[in-house]
C-alpha cells in the first residue's frame, strides 16, 4: 500500500505551499480538465520515484475544546491516526512558539514516525535555523524551503525510505482479474451494494482483518468470473451481510482507489451532487483508474426529481464523462449484474494492448483531421505512437516541438484513440516525446 504523509503544524508555516508541491501534478494536462476542483487537502504525491499520499490537515490546535478550531483538531487527529509518517511543520523565521510546542507535546505521544521539518530556510544556514528546534524532543530538524523547494526532495527520500517496496504491487498489477473499490461519501449505500454483489454469491475466502492496517482484499467469484472487492471502512461480516465498522474516512477511501484497478463511484439520486462527490470523482481522475459510477436509490425518486439529478451530473462530474453511468437499485439489487458487466468492460479497457502500427495510424488519421495549432514560428510535428503503459492506458507519441501542445488538443488526441480502441470506462493518457529536446517532454 502507498504510504500516507500527514503534514501538521500551526496556520502560516507553509503546509498548503510544501502540499502543492509534494501533489503538483506531474502531468499538467489531467489537472486541466473542465470543471475540475480539487479537494486542497488530499492528494497523491509527485516527487521523487514512489508513490504516496499526502494529507494536509488545516491549522491544527490540540488544546481546543470547541469551535471551529476544536472541529479542525478533531479531522487532524483522525488524519494522525490514519497516517504511515506524519510531518511537523515549523518556521524557521519566526521560530519556536509556544503553539509549536503544544503540537509537538500532541505529536510525541503518536505511535508514527515524526519528521520535524523546518520550513522557509531559503537563504538561512540550515543548521542554524534548525537548532533552536531541537528542543521539541523531535529528533534532528529537517531545514527545506517548500515555496523554492530546497530539500523537499531529499525529506520525501528520508520519509519514504522505511517503508517497503509495495510487495504485493508487482503481483497485483500482473492480476488477470478485476480489483474492485466502492466508494463514495457517507450514507450513499456502499455497504448495500456490497451486500448485493458479494451476497448470494460464493465469498472465497474472507479473514478477519485481526491487527492489521492494510485495508482488506475480499475475493469473490460471480457467473464463473473473479474479482477482489478492496475494503474502505473495515468491513465486518455479520451473519449474511457486511456492514462497515468505520466511519467515513477520505484516507482509506484515497488507499483503496490507488489499490483498486476499478473503481465504482456510488452517488444518492435522493441528494444532489456535492463537493466531496466530486472531489472523490477527482481523485479518481487523479488516480488514473477505471471508472464504473453508479447511481442509487434510483427505486426511491420520482421521475422529476430524476432530470434533476442527471442534469446535476452533467453539469458538475462532466470530467468523468470517460466512465459508464448506471442508475441502479442497490437494496432492490436492480442494476447491480450491469454495473458489474461495466467493471468488466472498463477493465479490459484499461488493460488493453495497444499496438503500435494501430497507434500510429489512428494518430496520422487525426492529425490530418484537425493538425495540431502553430506555436509562434513552430508546427508541432506527430511522427509515430506507442504504447507507454496500462491503468490508464498510456500513449506516447513522438515527434517535434510537441510540448505547446495546448491541453484541448491533447483531449482531441484522446478522444481520437479512445473512440478508434473502444476503451470506454478508463481514462487514457498522452505523453510527448520530442527528438531535439529531451528535457521539454511531459
Ligand atoms: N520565505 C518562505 N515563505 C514561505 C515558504 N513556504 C511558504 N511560505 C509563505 O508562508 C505563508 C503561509 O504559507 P501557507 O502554505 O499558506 O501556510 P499554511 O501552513 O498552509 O497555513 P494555513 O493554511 O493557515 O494553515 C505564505 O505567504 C507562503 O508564501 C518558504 O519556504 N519560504
Ligand atoms: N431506497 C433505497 N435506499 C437505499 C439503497 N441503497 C441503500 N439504501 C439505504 O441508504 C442507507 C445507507 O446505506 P449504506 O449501504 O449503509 O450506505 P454507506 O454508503 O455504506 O454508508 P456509510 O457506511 O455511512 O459510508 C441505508 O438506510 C440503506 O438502506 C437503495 O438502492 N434504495
Amino acid at each position: 500500500m502507498k504510504p500516507t504523509l500527514v503534514l501538521v503544524g500551526r496556520p502560516n508555516v507553509g503546509k498548503s505551499t510544501l502540499f502543492n508541491r509534494l501533489t503538483r501534478s506531474r502531468d499538467a494536462l489531467v489537472a486541466d480538465q473542465p470543471g475540475l476542483t480539487r479537494d486542497r487537502h488530499y492528494g497523491i504525491g509527485r516527487v521523487g520515484e514512489r508513490d504516496y499520499l499526502v494529507v494536509d490537515t488545516a491549522g491544527f490546535d490540540p488544546v481546543a475544546k470547541d469551535g471551529i478550531m476544536h472541529e479542525m483538531a478533531q479531522q487532524a487527529e483522525q488524519a494522525i491516526a490514519e497516517a504511515d509518517a506524519l510531518l511537523f511543520l515549523v518556521d524557521g523565521r519566526v521560530g519556536m512558539t509556544p503553539h509549536d510546542q503544544q503540537i509537538a507535546e500532541r505529536l510525541r505521544r503518536a505511535d508514527r514516525p515524526v519528521y520535524l521539518v523546518v520550513n522557509k530556510a531559503e537563504g538561512m544556514n540550515r543548521a542554524v535555523a534548525a537548532s533552536e528546534f531541537h528542543a521539541l524532543g523531535l529528533g534532528d530538524p529537517l531545514a527545506i524551503s517548500a515555496s523554492h523547494g530546497d530539500g523537499v526532495k531529499e525529506l520525501v527520500a528520508l520519509v519514504l525510505e522505511p517503508f517497503p517496496q509495495d510487495a504485493d504491487e508487482a503481483e497485483e498489477t500482473r492480476d488477470k482479474s478485476p480489483r474492485i473499490a466502492i466508494v463514495g461519501r457517507p450514507n450513499v449505500g456502499k455497504s448495500t451494494l456490497v451486500n448485493a454483489l458479494l451476497g448470494e454469491e460464493r465469498v472465497i475466502a474472507f479473514d478477519m482483518p485481526g491487527t492489521t492496517r492494510d485495508a482488506i482484499a475480499i475475493p469473490f467469484e460471480r457467473n464463473g468470473r473473479k474479482y477482489t472487492l478492496i475494503d474502505t471502512a473495515g468491513l465486518r461480516r455479520r451473519g449474511k451481510v457486511f456492514e462497515a465498522v468505520e466511519k467515513f474516512s477520505v484516507i482509506k477511501t484515497l488507499q483503496a482507489i490507488e489499490r483498486c484497478n476499478v473503481v465504482v463511484l456510488v452517488l444518492d439520486a435522493a441528494q444532489d451532487i456535492s463537493d466531496q462527490d466530486a472531489h472523490i470523482g477527482g481523485f479518481v481522475l487523479d488516480s488514473g483508474r477505471a471508472l464504473v459510477v453508479a447511481v442509487n436509490k434510483w427505486d426511491a425518486v420520482d421521475d422529476y426529481r430524476r432530470e434533476r439529478i442527471k442534469a446535476d451530473i452533467s453539469r458538475k462530474l462532466g470530467f468523468l464523462s470517460f466512465a459508464r453511468f448506471h442508475y441502479i437499485s442497490a437494496l432492490k439489487g436492480s442494476g447491480v449484474a450491469v454495473v458489474l458487466k461495466s467493471v468488466d468492460a472498463a477493465f479490459a479497457a484499461a488493460m488493453s494492448d495497444l499496438s503500435t502500427p494501430r497507434l500510429t495510424r489512428t494518430l496520422q488519421v487525426a492529425v490530418a483531421k484537425q493538425a495540431p495549432p502553430r506555436h509562434g514560428v513552430f508546427r508541432p510535428k506527430m511522427r509515430y505512437a506507442h504504447q507507454g503503459g496500462s491503468n490508464p492506458p498510456v500513449v506516447v507519441i513522438h515527434g517535434s516541438a510537441l510540448d505547446q501542445v495546448p491541453a484541448s488538443y491533447v483531449r482531441f488526441l484522446e478522444r481520437s484513440f479512445i473512440e478508434a480502441f473502444k476503451l470506454q470506462g478508463t481514462p487514457l493518457r498522452i505523453q510527448f516525446k520530442t527528438a531535439h529536446n529531451p528535457y521539454a517532454t511531459k
